[in-house]
């Protein structure tokens, strides 16, 4: 594949400058720059001043190979006398796979990377009945702190019912390199989720310690890189994963989603009171299909009554971080598989949505009652 540009020929190219440009491009998903990853192969340059760059990747059904072509043929363009670029792919050993894996992990062998000391911020959404927008909030969440220029990953813990591969328009299996899966891109956030391991519209199964080892490699089997937040969707209640997930992750906070009608209400408070008596730390409640827009006339009527989000959060002792009004937009770009956020950024939904993300605050885990890590000796 070749990207050419117009210069005139010149033979004078310094071939060092080309692999350094090569080198320097970013691997999208492992998040290093291909020299780093060790996925430069040959560089040379013809006598008119073509460069040919081989790209080494992970798996031969890399599915940046397209990304990667136009990133290095930018880069090398900008090379002083390069007049076209050649871009080829080769694979990279097992030993070359394997050694990569182990250095991606950082000497972790077991566990995952959002303990104590980690740096990034772990939000699980969750809601206590199903279909008030969990999802369609978690992503669209995710896109607006990646527009802000935050490293974002979601993990679709809703393992009986994900759509993040639905709503972000992406459904490819994951590369696995020994082991570690590498998580998909799109729109600048990194994504898991089972959808993107099963076949089609085959049911998951999982209950009881399988589910607590899925999640478990979820978080410690996926390189998630170097991330500021991780949104992660959980299915709506009280269930296995939400305990499974304190387990793992006792810094989480809980972000909860209801819609302003009692019934969504009454039922998320549940969700919030567990959270509440596990000591997880709750961020807040975002109250979602608040009010519907009209869009030919911007009348908004209380479709689902009113005051729901307020009463859950003075409820669970949290604030009340956002109103989500019910809009056309947000229900469209979901069913299209682009984030609204990025289809259509001026919906009602979508502004107030970048608004919540952008003041989302950061609770810390309360000591009071948390049992300190003594020992006798
Ligand atoms: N504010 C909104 N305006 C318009 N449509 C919305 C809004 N929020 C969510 N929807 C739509 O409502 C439906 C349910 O949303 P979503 O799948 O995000 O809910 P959920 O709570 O994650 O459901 P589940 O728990 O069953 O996975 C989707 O069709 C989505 O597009």
């Amino acid at each position: 594949m070749s990207l050419l540009s117009r210069r005139p020929p010149s033979a004078d190219v310094d071939a060092d400058a080309v692999r350094g440009a090569a080198g320097a491009v970013r691997d999208p998903e492992l998040h290093l720059d291909l020299d780093e990853a060790g996925m430069l192969g040959d560089v040379t340059v013809d006598h008119d001043g073509t460069a040919h760059v081989t790209v080494r990747l992970t798996t031969p059904t890399c599915p940046m190979r397209e990304r990667l072509v136009a990133d290095v043929g930018t880069a090398v363009d900008t090379v002083p006398g390069v007049t076209g670029v050649r871009v080829k792919f080769d694979a990279m050993t097992d030993g070359e796979r394997m050694s990569l894996a182990s250095r991606l992990r950082g000497g972790r062998e077991d566990g995952h990377p959002f303990g104590p000391d980690a740096t990034t911020h772990v939000y699980a959404v969750a809601s206590g009945k199903g279909g008030v927008g969990k999802s369609t909030v978690t992503a669209n969440l995710a896109v607006a702190l990646a527009q802000q220029g935050k490293r974002v990953g979601v993990l679709d813990a809703d393992v009986w019912g994900w759509s993040v591969p639905q709503l972000f328009g992406v459904r490819h299996p994951p590369v696995a390199l020994k082991g570690l899966m590498l998580p998909l891109q799109a729109h600048g956030v990194s994504l898991m989720s089972v959808g993107f391991l099963v076949q089609g519209d085959e049911p998951v199964v999982w209950r009881g310690p399988m589910l607590h080892k899925a999640i478990e490699q979820f978080l410690g089997d996926v390189h998630w890189g170097d991330l500021d937040v991780l949104l992660i969707d959980l299915p709506p209640g009280t269930g296995d994963v939400t305990l499974t997930l304190l387990e793992l992750i006792p810094d989480a906070q809980l972000l909860a989603v209801t819609t302003p009608q009692p019934a969504a209400q009454t039922v998320a408070a549940r969700v919030g009171r567990m959270a509440r008596d596990a000591r997880m730390p709750i961020a807040g409640v975002i109250e979602n299909m608040s009010t519907l827009v009209c869009s030919s006339c911007d009348a908004e009527t209380p479709l689902f009554g009113e005051g729901g989000g307020a009463r859950l959060a003075a409820g669970i002792g949290t604030t009340l971080l956002g109103q989500v009004p019910l809009d056309l937009p947000l229900r469209t770009a979901g069913d299209l598989g682009l984030p609204a956020m990025v289809a259509t950024p001026d919906a009602p939904s979508v502004v107030e949505l970048r608004r919540i993300a952008a003041s989302l605050p950061v609770v810390r885990r309360s000591l009071v009652g948390r049992s300190l890590p003594l020992s006798v000796v």
